[in-house]
C-alpha cells in the first residue's frame, strides 16, 4: 500500500525551473511519509516540460532516485527513447508514460506499439500512465491483454475504480495504482496504492489516512478523504494545477514557485481568497498537513 506523489515542478518567474524548491519538496514529501515521488507527471506539468528539463528534473533527485517513477512521454518517440537511456544508470523504481494524445482515431496495435517500443528500451519495469480524459485514449486491461502485453505497472486515473481494479485481476503481479485524489481511500484499500496530485500539499493527511487503512480504521481513513475531497473542491474553483502552489505554500510553509504556461498562477485575490478559505477550514480541524 503506496502513497505516490505526483510533484509539482517549481518554476521561477522567468519560467526555468526552481532546482532548489523542487529539491526541498521532494525531500519533505518523502520525510513526512510519501512513499514514491512520480516524477514529470500531470501536477508536475510533464507535457509542458522540454526533453532537457525532465531529465534536469531527475538529476536535481539523483539521490531519491530509488523513490523515483520516471515519467517520460512525449509524441516524439525518439525523444523518450533518449529519457529511457538517460535514465538508465539511475536506480529507479520505474519508467512511465502516458499514451500518445492529440492524433485522432489512432489504431489500437499503434498505441499498443508505442508501450511495446519503449517495454524493448527500458532496462527498468515500465508502468503505463493512462489518464484517457487528458489523452483521449483509454490502455485498458483488456487492451493490454489483447495484444498480450504484460507491464509491471499502471497508474490509471479514472473515476471507475473497477476500471482500475480490472488491470489486477488480468494482470495479478502488476502494481496497480489509481491516480484520482477523490478515490485515494479506495485506491489505498483495493489497490497497490494511490497516486494523488493532492498529496503534494497534504502529504501528512495522507501518511496518517494510509495508517488508519493499514490498522482497519475505516472510518478515520474517511475522514481524511473527505478533507482531501474539500481542497481538491477548493482548488478546482480556481484551477487545481494553478492552486496546487498556493495550498503547497500554506500546508508546508515554504516557496514552491509558480506554475507554467498554459497553466498561469492564481492572481493575488484569487490566491488570498484560497488561502482564507483553506486556512479557515483546517483551523477547525486540528489536523497536520
Ligand atoms: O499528476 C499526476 O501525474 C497524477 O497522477 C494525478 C493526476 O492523475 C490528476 O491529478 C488526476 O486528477 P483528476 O482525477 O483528473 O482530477
Amino acid at each position: 500500500m503506496e502513497i505516490v506523489s505526483p510533484i509539482l515542478t517549481p518554476f521561477n518567474s522567468d519560467g526555468t525551473i526552481n532546482k532548489e524548491a523542487l529539491k526541498q519538496h521532494a525531500t519533505n514529501l518523502l520525510n513526512k511519509g510519501v512513499d514514491l515521488i512520480f516524477l514529470n507527471g500531470t501536477t508536475g506539468l510533464g507535457p509542458a516540460l522540454s526533453k532537457e528539463e525532465k531529465k534536469e528534473n531527475l538529476r536535481v533527485l539523483s539521490d531519491l532516485s530509488n523513490k523515483i517513477i520516471f515519467q517520460v512521454g512525449d509524441l516524439n518517440l525518439n525523444n523518450v527513447i533518449e529519457l529511457i537511456k538517460f535514465a538508465s544508470d539511475y536506480d529507479l523504481r520505474a519508467i512511465a508514460s502516458y499514451s500518445p494524445y492529440y492524433f485522432p482515431r489512432l489504431p489500437e496495435k499503434w498505441l499498443i506499439k508505442y508501450f511495446q517500443i519503449i517495454a524493448s528500451q527500458s532496462r527498468h519495469p515500465v508502468y503505463l500512465y493512462n489518464y484517457p480524459s487528458a489523452t483521449g485514449y483509454d490502455i485498458s486491461a483488456k487492451l493490454l491483454s489483447k495484444f498480450g502485453l504484460e507491464l509491471a505497472g499502471v497508474k490509471d486515473t479514472n473515476q471507475d475504480l473497477a476500471h482500475s481494479m480490472e488491470f489486477k485481476t488480468t494482470f495479478p503481479k502488476m502494481k496497480v495504482y489509481n491516480g484520482s485524489d477523490t478515490l485515494a481511500f479506495y485506491s489505498l484499500l483495493s489497490l497497490d496504492g494511490t497516486v494523488a496530485s493532492m498529496s503534494n500539499c497534504l502529504p501528512t493527511v495522507f501518511k496518517e489516512m494510509k495508517e488508519a487503512v493499514a490498522r482497519g480504521d475505516a472510518r478515520k481513513a474517511m475522514t481524511f478523504q473527505k478533507l482531501i475531497t474539500s481542497l481538491v473542491e477548493m482548488a478546482r474553483k480556481y484551477g487545481q494545477l494553478g492552486s496546487l502552489y498556493v495550498l503547497t505554500e500554506i500546508t508546508q510553509g515554504y516557496k514552491v514557485g509558480g506554475p507554467r504556461p498554459p497553466i498561469f498562477p492564481l492572481d493575488e485575490t484569487e490566491s488570498k481568497d484560497l488561502r482564507t478559505e483553506v486556512e479557515n477550514f483546517l483551523k477547525g480541524l486540528g489536523v497536520s498537513t
